[in-house]
């Protein structure tokens, strides 16, 4: 059938809607930094529109500046829905018309319970006696957690969450203010602490929530959830959008990471994986219990890079923190060579004087002085190490040291005395894991290590965690990433209801990982959106 566009059906056709959001000309300086050049994108009612680009590309500057934390410079537009925002933006304006933003930093306050985080800003007072009607306020708390499927106890103080539960916080309270059909949501980086179950729930959520018109802006570096789930992306590359509102259907990663390095990764599927030797030294855990392990054993050989990995609640995310001292165990015992510890009662300074360095989840939560510069965060660690020199290092091997890991992990800017807050969050985290891996431990526990870095420094990460362990350091890794633990690990350890249930060793694969977990099953929501949105 040949269908002939008249002229007078054209001029007929209702114009399309205005864009929920758009930026143009977007400028943003910092002292004489510049970090957004012109930045120009729009966002349409109903879609998902990924964000994307390196570490420090300018992601959160603009998210900072559609909340109002961050001013941009003279000549930018901001519109929703066409009416052009006042700037800088001010945070009760931006909310009134519509647009909610989860922050990298999630924005909660640690010292407040889940409730008073959720409904801050939203609390209704009777009219006459204005007394907070406290029963309906945990009544709407408990309902939007339902909606993101995930229940958080209300009375608890933040801090004292883990990371996923208060991704789920911060989630659920952008969430709440969802109006159907308008309103813009933004996440910055926010699912980074998901686990793959809650991750598929949570985009069925905003399936539920774009089909009806709100739109998603969705700041991300899993290319994957891109390909997956997003309808267009936009680029950044050293502040610029060298892509605006890319057609996402059709895309691979590899195109994608292309565009946002502007150059072809190098393969480093390429690592041959390491037999160990039979007798070569090992770590061995024997037993370990407590938190959500019931009994685990095993073992880690030299220069072995061990993952741990599982649906959420399955324990194996449990086992670095239980064997650094930092989550009590109940029982079980960890011998490294030459010392065997009782893991009951230790203490993570006893974990550290036995050569032990954790790289927990949540660099801002538990592991940086955000405050303190790039040097201090690096030589801290290194300074900590009790069975090290108690005294101080001289001042010029400590430069040296911090110099060495800024290059080595290619921190950027390569300013030491900066502080680590004005850094951007994957940079944070590059220096997060350069100050554990500059501690120079025997074995090394880390916790998603790559978290909220980009395609280019995750090579980098995993490619000094791969020269650590040649080096002969014992590695456990636990994740949730699969394509990371393959690109990783030896060999993989798979859990189920808080006990090792599958091994996988030789030439593992990102599907292999899956399927282990699931047994059998697959990540099935991301693909399936992207399959029915054929339709
Ligand atoms: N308050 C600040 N003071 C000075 N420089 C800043 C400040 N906030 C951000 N920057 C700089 O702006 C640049 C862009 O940072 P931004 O956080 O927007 O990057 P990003 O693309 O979100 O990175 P990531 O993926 O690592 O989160 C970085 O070079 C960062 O150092």
């Amino acid at each position: 059938m040949t269908v002939t566009r008249h002229e007078g059906v054209r001029a007929a056709t209702p114009a399309p809607p205005a864009p929920r959001l758009s930026v143009s000309a977007l400028d943003k300086t910092f002292g004489s930094n510049r970090v957004l050049t012109d930045v120009t994108f729009d966002v349409a009612p109903g879609e998902i529109h990924a964000l994307v680009g390196q570490n420090g590309s300018g992601k959160s500057t603009v998210a900072k500046i559609l909340t109002g934390l961050y001013t941009p410079d003279p000549g930018a537009q901001v519109a929703i829905d066409g009416v052009p925002l006042q700037l800088p933006v001010t945070p009760q304006e931006s909310r009134e018309r519509g647009m909610a933003v989860v922050h990298q930093s999630l924005g909660l306050v640690d010292e407040f319970t889940v409730l008073e985080n959720l409904r801050v800003g939203r609390l209704t007072g009777s009219r006459l006696t204005r007394r907070i009607d406290w029963a309906r306020e945990r009544e709407a708390a408990a309902a939007v957690f339902a909606r993101v499927g995930r229940q958080v106890p209300l009375d608890v103080p933040v801090g004292t969450l883990l990371e996923e539960d208060r991704a789920t916080v911060a989630i659920a309270r952008a969430l709440q203010d969802a109006q159907a059909g308008a309103g813009l949501i933004v996440f910055d980086e926010s699912t980074r602490a998901l686990s793959r179950r809650a991750l598929e729930h949570f985009f069925g959520i905003l399936d539920e929530i774009v089909a009806t018109g709100t739109a998603v802006l969705m700041i991300t570096h899993r290319l994957e959830e891109v390909v997956a789930a997003a309808d267009r992306v936009t680029i950044l590359r050293d502040g610029r959008s060298v892509v605006s509102g890319h057609e996402v259907r059709g895309m691979t990663e590899a195109e994608l990471t292309s565009l946002i390095l502007g150059r072809n990764l190098g393969d480093l599927d390429s690592r041959e994986r390491l037999v160990p030797a039979d007798d070569a030294p090992r770590v061995t855990v024997v037993g370990v219990a407590g938190l959500g392990v019931a009994e685990a054993s095993f073992e880690v050989r030299q220069g072995e890079i061990v993952g741990l990995t599982g649906v959420g609640g399955s324990g194996y995310d449990d086992v670095p923190y239980l064997l650094a001292g930092v989550s009590p165990a109940r029982a079980g015992t960890v011998s490294l060579p030459g010392r065997d510890l009782a893991l009951a009662g230790l203490r993570p300074a006893d974990a550290i004087a036995a050569g032990m360095a954790l790289v927990p989840e949540g660099r801002e939560h538990a592991g940086l002085a955000m405050t303190e510069s790039v040097a201090e965060n690096i030589a801290f660690a290194q300074t900590s190490r009790a069975r090290r020199p108690l005294a101080p290092m001289p001042r010029r091997n400590e430069l040296a040291l911090v110099g060495e890991w800024i290059d080595r992990l290619g921190v950027v800017p390569n300013l030491p005395q900066a502080p680590v807050n004005t850094y951007s969050g994957g940079n944070q985290q590059k220096v997060f894991v350069a100050k554990w891996l500059a501690t120079d431990p025997d074995l090394l526990l880390l916790h998603e290590p790559t978290q909220a870095v980009d395609v280019g420094a995750r090579h980098t990460i995993v490619e000094a965690i791969h020269e650590m362990a040649a080096s002969g350091m014992f590695v456990l890794v636990a994740g949730s990433d699969e394509n990371e633990l393959a690109l990783l690990c030896d060999r993989v350890l798979v859990f189920e209801e808080g006990r090792i249930a599958r091994e996988l060793s030789g030439q593992v694969t990102p599907d292999d990982i899956v399927e282990a977990i699931y047994a059998g099953g697959s990540r099935g929501a991301l693909r399936a959106r992207r399959d029915t949105g054929a339709a």
